[in-house]
């Protein structure tokens, strides 16, 4: 068999797109502009280049985008004013800090110091504690990918077997709710999960957020299920010259797709995705702020 590939990059645009026809009536039909602010600490390289991407992309949307650079080894005061202010911002709807955090900073401290409308990442305890209850929450952006893609792929998800690999507070946690919500029957394994093979070989859906380069291989895969890859590896590429290095997921992508029904690369798969849910929350954010109707498509 021969998977079919999940194109997170093609759909990606297809939700930009959405998001940019919402926001363009938003300032059309009510005069109001959605504002997104992303706060970085430090100088990690790879979160560097995520938060300009997602300024990037807050703009290109047509929505006011703000980007906020603290030092390295800025104070957790110093963040948590900058934070107090953003909450109280009326021109901002979207509050983001990229994670990781410096190590001296206290990360459950500083996400739950933003306010919960504004938690566009849904990493705040409030929306944890309202998705896991089933109520109108924000939900976090790559989980919330994972779902628009497996929605779109096979429609109604109702009776499945989920599998979801990891159990991290931003992926795999919120991720077994999803699917929870939509009426599959949920397993959270992890590395000390015992026969973690053979637990997988029985899921119609498998999400793999675990974080090790490759670990799931095609022997792991029920024939016919549906791979989503969250994982985002760098690894050693000597085969593409000295020094050189290239992404890979958390499933072995050849072995996998040789048996898989259908599944996402890595590039090109759920990373595009983590984007366009974080603006689609924006503008979800921006509606709730002002009592207007949420976008459809958009949320969970
Ligand atoms: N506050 C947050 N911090 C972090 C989050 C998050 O959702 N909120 N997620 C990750 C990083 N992340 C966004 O911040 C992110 C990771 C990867 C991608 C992506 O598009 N990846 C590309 C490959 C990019 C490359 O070439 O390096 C892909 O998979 O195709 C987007 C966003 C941790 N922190």
């Amino acid at each position: 068999m021969s998977a079919t590939i999940i194109d997170g990059k093609a759909f990606a645009a297809t939700v930009r797109e959405k998001v940019a026809g919402h926001v363009a009536r938003l300032k059309e039909e009510h005069g109001i502009t959605p504002g997104l602010a992303v706060v970085l600490v430090g100088e990690d390289p790879a979160s560097q280049v995520y938060v300009r991407s997602k300024n990037k992309a807050t703009k290109e949307a047509g929505m006011l985008g703000v980007e906020y650079r603290l030092d390295a080894d800025a104070p957790q005061d110093e963040l948590l004013r900058l934070i107090e202010d953003l909450n109280t911002n009326p021109e901002i709807h979207g509050i983001l800090v990229q994670l990781p955090l410096p190590g001296h900073l206290n990360e459950d401290l500083v996400i739950n110091a933003i306010d919960p409308a504004k938690d566009v990442d849904g990493f705040h305890i409030s929306n944890v504690g309202l998705l896991g209850t089933g109520q109108k929450s924000m939900v976090p952006c790559t989980p919330l990918g994972c779902l628009m893609m497996l929605r779109d792929h096979h429609g109604s998800l109702s009776g499945m077997n989920a599998v979801v690999i990891g159990r991290s507070n931003i992926v795999g946690k919120p991720m077994a709710q999803l699917l929870l919500g939509d009426s599959c029957t949920v397993t959270i394994a992890h590395s000390r999960t015992k026969d973690l093979p053979e637990v997988v070989r029985r899921a119609d859906i498998v999400v793999a957020a675990v974080g090790r380069p490759e670990m799931v291989t095609g022997d792991w895969i029920k024939p016919g299920a549906t791979v989503i890859d969250v994982g985002i590896n760098r690894i050693d590429a000597p085969e593409k010259g000295e020094g050189k290095t290239r992404l890979v997921g958390d499933c072995d992508f050849d072995s996998c797709a040789a048996v898989a029904g259908a599944i996402t690369p890595v590039p090109g798969g759920v990373g595009p995705m983590t984007i366009a849910c974080l603006l689609a929350n924006t503008v979800t954010a921006c509606c709730r702020a002002n009592g207007l109707a949420e976008p459809e498509g958009l949320t969970a």
